[in-house]
């Protein structure tokens, strides 16, 4: 694939770091191997995330500075409400700082101690808040996604047998929700397909359990749909959009993402008496109902991003633009996820370095390796992200080993792209001399952000 032309031209510019191998080996090592812990000035390309790093538009940036910083229920509350009720189609909004501040409220309000939460795959801070709250994390994605060569259209999907059977197993009141990812990040960024939505929200149904969506990355899924999924080729995509958001009980979603802005989230109900629930709790963590903790511009460049983010046009030029460092990548033989994803391509580290057994880290050592090439900073998305088993105290040893080279939104240009590839196929060409790490700080929770490591 080419990439698509872009419907938007540069505006302002960032001034970028140009650094030496030597300065880079000095930050790494400054950095205890974790890329997490660069500085970013000492960062060229910044494939680190997606979440907050995406170019906003003249208008969102113009719409931030009218917006009148007056509290409680401000202009900039009703036009934040109104937007997200007419593009997804929930009467209860509530904003929040970010996605996690969102999970957390939910987990709290719907997960009772010692309750079941179905999957699709887990994501960090949302199993983290699950479990936080109580709640029994149980991963019902179907079988290829765990499988990073496998070639199936929507990795996303939920295997409707195995939720099911957990629904069967405990009973339909032992289990608080379901929680269906859209775009699964950990599985690479894979869509979930209407039909199975459909599915899902019929099972739901029949047993009278709530169907949340982490909306993360919805718009991304449904220009999937929209390319992927049979008869959906001619739908609009915001069409699309709102027959998804239609079989949810509730959204949990990181601004952050979709909507195209540096900080923000929201959640969004179908029930009042949930939605009064969730509005006491988060007064006392999150802020005013009315801003959820953030500013009234971050409201207003949120009301922005909804707009922008389900323009057909910035999708495809937005998604072709991952699938063609993917392409660059596979035509070079580099182990990859397939399909790509629709915010990053996902390197398969257990590939890429077999030699290396997992308990040697081979994702944070080829991030590392990565950076050091090109200056290119990726995300370890493999045995550190994991964490350990509470109970045993051992690593939880995932079947996916990847490095996460994640593209922000407007902000990159072909030729960044190109040099990614050129970096990542000097490291391939160079893997069998490649060692392992090890760990010499590891943190109790989230260890991935801030753990530290030393080359074998
Ligand atoms: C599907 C989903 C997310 O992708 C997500 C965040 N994602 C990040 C940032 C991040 C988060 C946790 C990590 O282990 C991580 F290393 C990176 C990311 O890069 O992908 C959140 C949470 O949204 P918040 O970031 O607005 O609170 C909820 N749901």
């Amino acid at each position: 694939p080419e990439v698509q032309p872009e419907p938007y031209r540069i505006k302002a510019i960032e001034p970028l770091v140009l650094t030496t191998r030597a300065q880079r080996e000095a930050a790494l090592r400054e950095a205890g191997w974790n890329t997490f812990l660069l500085r970013s000035q000492d960062v060229y390309i910044d494939f680190l995330t997606d979440s907050g790093t995406s170019a906003m538009s003249s208008v969102q940036w113009a719409e931030m500075m009218r917006a009148a910083e007056t509290l409680s229920y401000s202009a900039a509350y009703h036009r934040f409400v109104e937007t997200i009720q007419e593009v997804y189609g929930f009467p209860y909004v509530l904003p929040t700082h970010q996605g996690r501040a969102a999970e957390h409220v939910l987990s709290q309000v719907l997960i009772r101690p010692g309750q079941y939460v179905a999957n699709n795959m887990y994501f960090t801070t949302t199993r983290e808040h699950q479990e936080r709250a109580g709640g029994i994390f149980v991963d019902v994605i179907i079988d290829e996604a765990h499988d990073p060569a496998a070639h199936h259209p929507f990795k996303g999907n939920m295997d409707p047998e195995k939720l099911r059977d957990l629904i069967r197993r405990v009973g339909p009141e032992q289990v608080a929700y379901v929680c269906l990812e859209l775009n699964v990040n950990m599985a690479g960024g894979q869509p979930v397909s209407l039909e199975n939505v459909r599915t899902v929200a019929q099972l739901c149904r029949e047993f009278g359990i709530p169907l949340i969506f982490d909306a993360t990355r919805a718009a991304e899924n449904a220009y999937f749909i929209k390319a992927r999924e049979p008869g959906m080729q001619d739908r609009a995509i915001p069409d699309i959009f709102r027959e998804l958001m239609s079989y949810a009980d509730g959204i949990t979603v990181s601004a952050k993402k979709d909507l195209l802005v540096n900080i923000g989230g929201f959640l969004a109900v179908r029930d009042a008496a949930l939605y009064r629930r969730m509005e006491q709790f988060a007064l006392r963590f999150e802020g005013h109902p009315a801003d959820g903790g953030l500013a009234r511009r971050d409201l207003v460049a949120m009301a922005q991003g909804a707009r922008e983010m389900l323009d057909v046009n910035y999708l495809r030029s937005r998604i072709e633009q991952v699938a063609y460092l993917a392409a660059a990548l596979r035509k070079a033989g580099v182990p990859i996820v397939e399909p790509p994803g629709g915010h990053a391509v996902f390197i398969d580290a257990r590939r890429f370095l077999p030699h290396l057994p997992q308990d040697q880290f081979p994702a944070q050592r080829l991030a590392g390796e990565i950076y050091l090439a090109a200056g290119v900073r990726a995300m370890e998305r493999g045995i550190v992200s994991a964490g350990r088993d509470p109970e045993t105290g051992q690593h939880k040893y995932p079947r996916l080993e990847l490095v996460r080279l994640t593209i922000p939104r407007r902000v990159y240009t072909q030729r960044h792209l190109d040099v990614a590839a050129e970096g990542i196929l000097d490291v391939f060409a160079r893997r069998e001399q490649i060692g392992g790490l090890r760990m010499v700080f590891e943190p109790p929770v989230l260890r991935f952000f801030t753990a530290r490591f030393e080359p074998m």
